[in-house]
């Protein structure tokens, strides 16, 4: 039987992409579709790429909409998702795009987000150390954000390896999709196109604390982070370069030895050949993960760097990857690694 599967926030870019992967999926169903300020729209006047669903009119966000699935995907504005998460049973599996569930402390929730923190759900990264067993069976799902998927893929295999220090210097690149439909002065073509520009410097960014919870989680003492994120003329997609200083003893071989071990199973990360380095269009629409790394021996850096589809990986894919975990499906159901490069 198929899964039926809802998706709150259809009218928005991470609804439209999770949308666009579920009707390519061969196991679901696609029932309610909801939106806020669009509610009564059809989905073919918002989302005219999604042709099979033109016809299909978007519902208010209410727990009677979204009663009925097996599975419901929320993809509100932080803090939208929890008052809805808790109207829906302990049967139906939430899956929430937003940032509501992802950290553990409290006071970096408040710190970042300045609201009162609603909790933790199992987090929705299948690549991280011992994370797929705690998505097995799981009801309530927390998908990362876009930002630390790419950092966490690109850094982990040196912490799990112990070959780096504690304290990591990231400058990522992300596209404007990144920062969701709604219009703002900063996201119109003539302040974009043509223009890069750095935001949230000095350790202001909501996705700092989530990189250093999960560096930490895997190298099991905290990792200091100074994350500086840049708007990139480009619709889609994440450049994160990533560098931490290597432990005594590093070399470039145990560096490369370290990731080839970590992603040597892994059905979405691809370790590119040496000497080739990630590129965003050839991640463009797909939810692979490409990453390389290198060993600095002037400053006795680690360097490693990887991209991703913000929407794919960063966001809908990795639900849909973590909902194929959840209810036992084939992880890569419904998924590809392959882009849409020119
Ligand atoms: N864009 C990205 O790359 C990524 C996004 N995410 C997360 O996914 C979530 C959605 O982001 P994104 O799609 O980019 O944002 P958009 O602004 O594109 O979409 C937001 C969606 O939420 C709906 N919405 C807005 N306010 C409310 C409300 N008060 N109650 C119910 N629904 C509401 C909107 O409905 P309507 O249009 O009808 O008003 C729209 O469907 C966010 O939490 C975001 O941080 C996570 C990772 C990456
Ligand atoms: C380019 C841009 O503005 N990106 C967003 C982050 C992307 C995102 O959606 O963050 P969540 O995954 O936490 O929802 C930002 O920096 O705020």
């Amino acid at each position: 039987m198929a899964v039926r599967a809802a998706v709150a926030g259809a009218s928005g870019y991470a609804g439209g992409e999770v949308l666009r992967l579920l009707l390519a999926h061969p196991e679901v169903e696609i029932g309610a579709l909801t939106g806020n300020s669009n509610a009564g729209q059809r989905l073919g006047a918002l989302q005219p790429h999604l042709l099979p669903l033109a016809d299909r009119v978007l519902a208010e966000t209410t727990p009677e909409a979204l009663a009925g699935h097996d599975v419901v995907f929320l993809a509100l504005p932080h803090g939208q998702s929890a008052a809805v998460a808790e109207q829906l049973g302990p049967d139906v599996l939430v899956i929430d795009m937003g940032a509501d569930f992802r950290l553990r402390d409290p006071a970096d929730w408040e710190t970042f987000y300045g609201s009162p923190h609603a909790g933790t759900w199992p987090y929705g990264l299948p690549e991280l150390p011992d994370a797929r067993a705690r998505l097995t069976g799981s009801k309530r799902i927390a998908v990362p954000g876009c930002y630390p998927t790419a950092v966490s893929l690109a850094l982990f295999p040196a912490y799990a390896a112990r070959l780096a220090e504690p304290e990591a210097v990231i400058v990522a690149a992300s596209g404007t999709s990144g920062a969701g439909k709604a219009p703002k002065p900063h996201l119109l073509g003539s302040e974009v196109m043509g223009s890069m520009s750095p935001y949230g410097v000095g350790g202001g960014h909501r996705h700092t604390p989530e990189m250093i919870q999960n560096l930490s989680g895997v190298a099991g003492e905290r990792v200091a982070v100074s994350f500086t994120p840049t708007l990139a003329p480009m619709p889609r997609g994440i450049l994160a370069t990533c560098s931490a200083k290597a432990v005594a003893g590093v070399t470039a071989d145990s560096v490369r030895a370290a990731y080839e071990k970590a992603y040597a199973d892994e059905p979405f990360v691809h370790l590119l050949p040496e000497g080739q380095w990630p590129a965003t269009a050839s991640v463009h629409g797909s939810n692979a993960v490409h990453v390389q790394v290198a060993y600095d021996a002037a400053v006795g850096r680690i360097i490693a760097v990887s991209a991703i589809d913000n929407l794919t990986k960063g966001t809908a894919g990795g639900a849909v990857q973590s909902m194929n975990i959840a209810l036992g499906l084939a992880e890569t159901t419904g998924l590809s690694t392959i882009g849409v490069a020119p």
